[in-house]
This record gives structure tokens, sequence and C-alpha cells, in this order.
């Protein structure tokens, strides 16, 4: 289902969808029309990692979690490494239990030697930074927000550089905006592919990434799509 409206600042209106219509254009996109999940996680880690940029600064900590939304911020982590940035990563969990496309992401930054801690103290113990990057939870958030990622969002709340949501600020509810418990406050957000339903009227700037998902996608499910990009990578949208 696709409701709510977005636009940009070209004029160009973009559907909203819900999280259980978002999982479909992914399913559609992965196994219909053969895009693998690690090249979309690379668009949307390479395009946050950009908006970081924006931001300024040579320091960044990224919160991640387990997901498809973990495993964007582990690819936008090596790509601030990979252009001088000094990142630190926080994790909800062990490195050991990451599992999927995550684990593969940690796997990288491992050899890359960029360095993990784990828990919510490491995000106020890891001392300032130039912005921090909440990765931690998407659109599969599932009830409410248990610990110890509610711990983790309340310390990225707590934390005094600005911070950028991938997708949807961790712990709303990417169809009704509703928040669970604790969500992340973010200075700006991320989203992938089309806005989510439930950041209509959020009062934050959002930006939307394109992680190449084509329009036959978007066809086979009836979403009316008109490219909103343009010529480019991403494009701000105004609700
Ligand atoms: N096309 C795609 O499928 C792509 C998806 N991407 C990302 O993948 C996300 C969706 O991935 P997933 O479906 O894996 O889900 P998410 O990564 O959004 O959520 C799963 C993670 O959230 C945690 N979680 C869920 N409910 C929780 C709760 N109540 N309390 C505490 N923790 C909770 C889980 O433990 C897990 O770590 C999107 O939001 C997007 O950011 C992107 O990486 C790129 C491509
Ligand atoms: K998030």
């Amino acid at each position: 289902m696709t409701t709510e409206r977005f636009r940009t600042s070209a004029g160009v209106d973009v559907p909203a969808v819900t999280a259980e219509t978002m999982r479909r254009v992914d399913r559609v996109a992965v196994d219909d029309v053969g895009i693998e999940l690690l090249q979309m996680m690379e668009n949307a880690g390479r395009t946050l990692a950009a908006r970081v940029f924006d931001v300024g600064g040579s320091s960044a900590l990224v919160v991640a979690g387990n997901g498809g939304n973990g495993g964007g911020g582990l690819a936008c982590a090596r790509h601030l490494a990979n252009h001088d940035v000094d990142v630190s990563v926080v994790l909800d969990r062990a490195p050991e239990e990451l599992t999927g496309a995550a684990a593969r992401q940690h796997r990288i930054l491992r050899e890359m030697g960029v360095s993990s801690q784990v828990g919510p103290e490491p995000v106020s113990e890891t001392g300032p930074v130039d912005v921090v990057v909440d990765a931690l939870i998407g659109y599969g958030l599932a009830g409410r927000v248990r610990e110890p990622a509610e711990a983790l969002i309340r310390e990225t709340n707590r934390h005094d550089a600005p911070v950028i949501s991938l997708d949807v600020p961790s712990g709303i509810d990417a169809t009704t905006g509703e928040t669970l418990g604790d969500a992340v406050r973010p200075d700006r957000t991320v989203t992938l592919a089309l806005p989510k339903t439930g950041l209509e009227g959020r009062a934050e700037p959002l930006f939307l990434a394109d992680i190449g998902i084509p329009r036959a996608v978007y066809d086979r499910l009836d979403i009316e799509y008109e490219n909103p990009f343009g010529r480019g990578f991403w494009v701000e949208l105004r609700s």
C-alpha cells in the first residue's frame, strides 16, 4: 500500500510505503529481478557516508544492530574509514553474534583494523565525535524496543554530536511513526529507495537515497513511480 506522498524540490511526487510494502519491494528486487541485498546495501552505505561528509568533521560513531539497517551502517563505516574519517563502531551484541549481511560487513571492518565495542556505555564513553550514525533498527522493528537497544538509543540521544539516522530513526515504527519505547531523535534521516509512511510530518530534514532499485520492481508491485533523483543519487524530500 502506498498512501502518503512526499515531494522533491523539483516537484516530483514520491509515494510513501509501509514496512510491509518495502519488504515486498526488497523481495521482488532480490528474488525476481536479481539484485543482491549486498549491492543495495553498498549504495545505502555509500550515500549515507556522503551525507555524513555534509555534516563535516573528521570523526564519526556508528551505532549498529544486526539487521539490514546495521549492515548498511557498517558499510557506511567502511566508506567513512576509506575517506580518512576516524570511525568507531558500537554494536548491540557481541561481534560473534552478528549474522547475515551485518556479519559480513563487520568482518570487512575488522580486516581493515576498525575496532568495535559492545553495549550502551561505549556510546557515551567514546568521547567527542563530529557525527553519530544511527543504524540500530530500520523498518524491521518488531514490537516495543528491548534492551540493550533501548539503552543504546538513550545514549545516542544524550550524545552532543549531530545524529543521522539510516532509513528511519531507530525505535519508531516505519509504518505508523509511533514510538514503541525510546526512539532516536535524529538531526536528519536518510531513508532508502522510497520514504516510509511513518516518516510523514517529522520535523528533521529527510533525504532519499537511490539504492539502485529499478522501475521494473515498482511496476511489478503497481507502485506509481517517477524517478525522483534526476541524474543524482539522493534528493531531499518534504512531506
Ligand atoms: N533492499 C533492502 O532490503 C535493503 C535494506 N536495507 C536496510 O535493511 C533494513 C531492514 O532490515 P531488516 O529487515 O533486517 O530489519 P532491521 O535491520 O530494520 O531490524 C532488525 C534489527 O533490529 C533489531 N530489533 C528488531 N525489533 C527490535 C526490538 N523490538 N527491540 C530491539 N531490537 C529490535 C533486531 O535485533 C535486528 O538487529 C531497512 O530499514 C534498511 O535500512 C539496506 O541495508 C539496503 C537494502
Ligand atoms: K535506524
